[in-house]
């Protein structure tokens, strides 16, 4: 998805256009999302941007160009500006799953590929995982089509649950998951899943009780959250075990891991943890 080396023929368009000092400045780095390119741009550039993105646009053979922003809020929207072409819309292929998205308004962390294809390896046949925050399948739609894993897919914004369901289809694994479009605070059953989700940052720790609820007796979570550098290693498995015991579970860490860094000082981890109810 990340590339690292500027085009000759961009630069050489390019050179034609723009002052030799703001050349040097293009960006060396974009993401690309099926056939939608996310730059970043220097502020220098900022009065050449359209014709910027039009240049990378034709030479990368993308439909759409769009600067970074933030990622944020509840539902994770990422705050992006469209530079060149109308459709943001696309379908992304990775670890043969194909993830239809709109780009401008749905986060795909190119940081997070790693996380994506482990879950289509941790999974085992047959087992039910529900995915609490699941996005437009980010983590499960692996899970599902490399593992014939059984998937119940958790999804709050309505905008978002159409390309979830899209690609439940598109994959061809609608005999496996169901999607629901729902809080997951509000989702029914209880002592269901064999595996729970939860890749989720920020407050994952308020949905403790709620994946404990819908896990077995015996069952894993993954349960992700973003920590200040100062208090890891112990978390987020301190808070994790903490609530867990507070519910009557014993807990065993089977693997930690960094997902990325989140903000300066401030990394999102991994915790697969085993719960057993006492
Ligand atoms: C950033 S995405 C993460 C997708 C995927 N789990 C991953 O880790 O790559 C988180 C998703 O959780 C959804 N979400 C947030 N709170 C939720 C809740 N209480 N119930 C269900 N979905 C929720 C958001 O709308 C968003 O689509």
């Amino acid at each position: 998805m990340r590339t690292q080396v500027i085009k000759p023929r961009i630069r050489e368009i390019l050179s034609k256009e723009l002052p030799p000092e703001l050349v040097k400045l293009l960006p060396k780095h974009w993401v690309r999302i099926g056939d939608v390119i996310i730059l970043p741009l220097r502020r220098e550039l900022e009065p050449y941007r359209e014709r910027i993105a039009e240049v990378y646009a034709e030479v990368l053979n993308a439909k759409a160009v769009l600067r970074k922003g933030h990622i944020h809020g509840e539902t994770r929207k990422p705050d992006y500006e469209l530079l060149y072409g109308d459709d943001t819309i696309t379908v992304h292929v990775e670890n043969g799953v194909k993830y239809k998205l709109d780009v401008a308004r749905i986060m795909f962390s190119p940081a997070n590929v790693k996380e994506r294809v482990r879950m289509a390896r941790v999974a085992k046949p047959g087992e039910l995982v529900v995915d609490m925050f699941a996005g437009i399948g980010h983590l499960s739609l692996p899970m599902a089509v490399h593992r014939k894993a059984r998937v119940i897919a958790i999804e709050k914004d309505p905008y978002t649950f159409r390309f979830l369901v899209e690609n439940i289809w598109l994959n061809n694994v609608q005999d496996l998951m169901t999607p629901y479009n729902m809080d997951n605070r509000d989702f029914p059953a209880e002592n269901i899943a064999d595996r729970v989700l939860m890749g989720y940052v920020v407050t994952t720790h308020e949905f403790i009780p709620k994946a404990l609820s819908i896990a077995k007796d015996e069952a894993v979570i993954h349960y992700h959250n973003t920590v200040p550098e100062r208090l890891m290693p112990e978390e987020p498995f301190a808070t994790f075990k903490r609530v867990a015991r507070e519910y009557g579970y014993e807990t065993e860490k089977l693997n930690e891991l960094i997902i990325k860094r989140y903000a300066p000082g401030v990394w999102h981890v991994v915790v697969d943890v085993r719960v057993y109810k006492k």
